[in-house]
């Protein structure tokens, strides 16, 4: 039974809770099911674990917002915690250590993005190989999944290892397959069956692969940066954070070299599938909409005339494209539960009562598509982020990053990702959808991001170029 004035749910089963009530494969329909049963703010048994669901965007600012040090904790007993090996700054409690570690990581981004070899700079080191890629396949179907990818994974090395790697190479090979693994590992059934049912964990079941998958990323990550690194002259994050380590000697408090291990695996993962999912639906929606493409690259054109190449600021010039970038990553609902939360006292919330620990999941999808948020809640249209004037806006209810003092910390450098690299892709090229292909299908696979079915587009040159 529910503690008392706990938010209302499902009838719970014993052992079981009410893990027959969410399909295990892909929850979010439940969720809004349940929704419409039960209000913004609803609870569900994970086997003998309550979890809070919230919805909306008024309960979500209530929550992530006016409460925020009552929501900012992390869940300590889940299968993902055991993955990370309770390292990192994703799934770190709020504390000291994920305190000093974000405040690290907040500044390290905030200095790349100026001077010699700057944020920008290293976004730009790799769109010049995105271009040479979709110029060798001008003409063809072209399925960009693998590409945009890629990018991404690249762009993040740049600011942790100072450098990219070629598609094949196997240090990033290795990366890339363990996380894909562990991914689907944390998705799917198993991982869902270990939060659930405690009496399972020590069994040999498929769920062990993930652990083993990060004992072999962990191991000679550091390596050749250590061989390598000349101290007080840092390339990358890594060697910013090893500086902090011998600048803080004998007492580096909760910094450590195994944290700079899963810190720099946390932020190449939180860094790349997120961003990488979000072009895709970016370039889905824009090569089957032509005619929000065309206003794009009039924009573009205007805007960069006589110039070499975007800069991030360019974007005070560009509110189409602005609108039009948020509006794919509304649609795109990349991280729709967020990561999950967890209160970190006796706390109130809509007129319930959530005792300390209690797991809380933000419904950041529910938010992004609100009926009365959203002048279009149910379609693709930039017009959600313009208003009479034909000037940008963001409404409250953007939030695909989440709110409060968890949001996603990498939010400045992905929104420049974003910018650069649709920016400078639209203006050399026109991307079509195939005559053959058939109708576009928008549902995106679920997974801890959402990711577009896979499809082809075909890449030309514009006239202008
Ligand atoms: C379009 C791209 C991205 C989206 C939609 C996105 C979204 C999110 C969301 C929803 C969260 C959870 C916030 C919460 O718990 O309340 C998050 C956390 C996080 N993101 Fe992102 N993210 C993106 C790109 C990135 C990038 C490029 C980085 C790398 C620098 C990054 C690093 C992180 C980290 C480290 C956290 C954990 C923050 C913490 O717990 O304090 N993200 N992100």
């Amino acid at each position: 039974r529910r503690p008392k004035n706990f938010p209302p749910g499902p009838p719970i089963l014993p052992i079981l809770g009410n893990i027959l009530n969410i399909s295990l494969e892909n929850p979010l329909k439940d969720f809004e099911r349940l929704r419409k049963s039960y209000g913004n703010v609803y609870s569900l048994y994970m086997g003998p674990k309550p979890a809070v669901v919230i919805n909306g965007m008024e309960a979500m600012k209530a929550a992530m917002v006016y409460k925020a040090n009552d929501f900012a904790g992390r869940p300590q007993d889940l299968f993902i915690n055991e993955t990370t090996q309770r390292k990192g700054v994703i799934l770190a409690d709020y504390g000291p250590g994920w305190k000093e570690h974000r405040r690290f990581a907040l500044m390290t981004l905030r200095n790349f993005g100026m001077g010699k070899n700057s944020m920008e700079d290293r976004i730009y080191g790799e769109i010049k190989y995105v271009i040479r890629q979709l110029e060798t396949s001008i003409g063809k179907p072209f399925s960009p999944q693998l590409m945009f990818h890629n990018a991404a994974s690249n762009i993040i090395c740049q600011v942790l290892f100072g450098r990219r790697f070629e598609y094949d190479d196997n240090f990033i090979k290795v990366i890339v397959g363990c996380f894909t693994e562990n991914a689907k590992i944390a998705n799917g059934p198993w991982a869902m069956l270990y939060d659930s049912l405690p009496m399972i964990r020590g069994l040999p079941l498929p769920f062990n692969k993930a652990f083993k998958n990060v004992e072999k990323l962990a191991k000679g990550l550091l390596v050749e940066h250590k061989k390598t690194r000349v101290p007080g002259d840092p390339r990358d994050f890594v060697d910013c954070y090893m500086d902090e380590l011998d600048k803080r000697g004998e007492d580096p408090a909760s910094f450590s070299e195994e944290q700079l291990r899963m810190f720099a695996l946390d932020l190449h993962f939180a860094g790349t599938d997120t961003t990488s999912n979000t072009i895709l639906t970016g370039f889905l929606y824009l090569s089957t909409y032509p005619h929000i493409q065309e206003r794009c690259q009039q924009e573009i054109d205007s805007a960069l005339e006589g110039k070499d190449r975007a800069s991030f600021d360019d974007r005070h010039n560009m509110p189409y494209m602005q609108a039009v970038i948020h509006e794919v990553q509304r649609v795109a609902n990349t991280v729709p539960l967020s990561v999950f939360h967890c209160t970190t006292k006796d706390t109130e919330l809509m007129g319930y009562s959530l005792p300390k620990g209690t797991l809380v999941i933000p419904n950041l999808g529910s938010v992004l598509n609100e009926e009365g948020q959203w002048k279009f809640p149910n379609e693709f249209n930039p017009e959600n982020f313009l208003n009479d004037k034909r000037e940008f806006f963001k409404p409250e209810a953007f939030m695909p990053f989440s709110a409060g003092p968890r949001m996603c910390l990498g939010e400045s450098l992905a929104r420049m990702e974003l910018f650069l690299i649709l920016v400078t892709l639209l203006r050399k090229f026109k991307f079509s959808w195939p005559e053959d292909a058939g109708e576009p299908n928008y549902a995106p696979v679920y997974g801890v991001t959402l990711t577009p079915k896979p499809y082809n587009m075909i890449v030309t040159l514009r006239d202008s170029q």
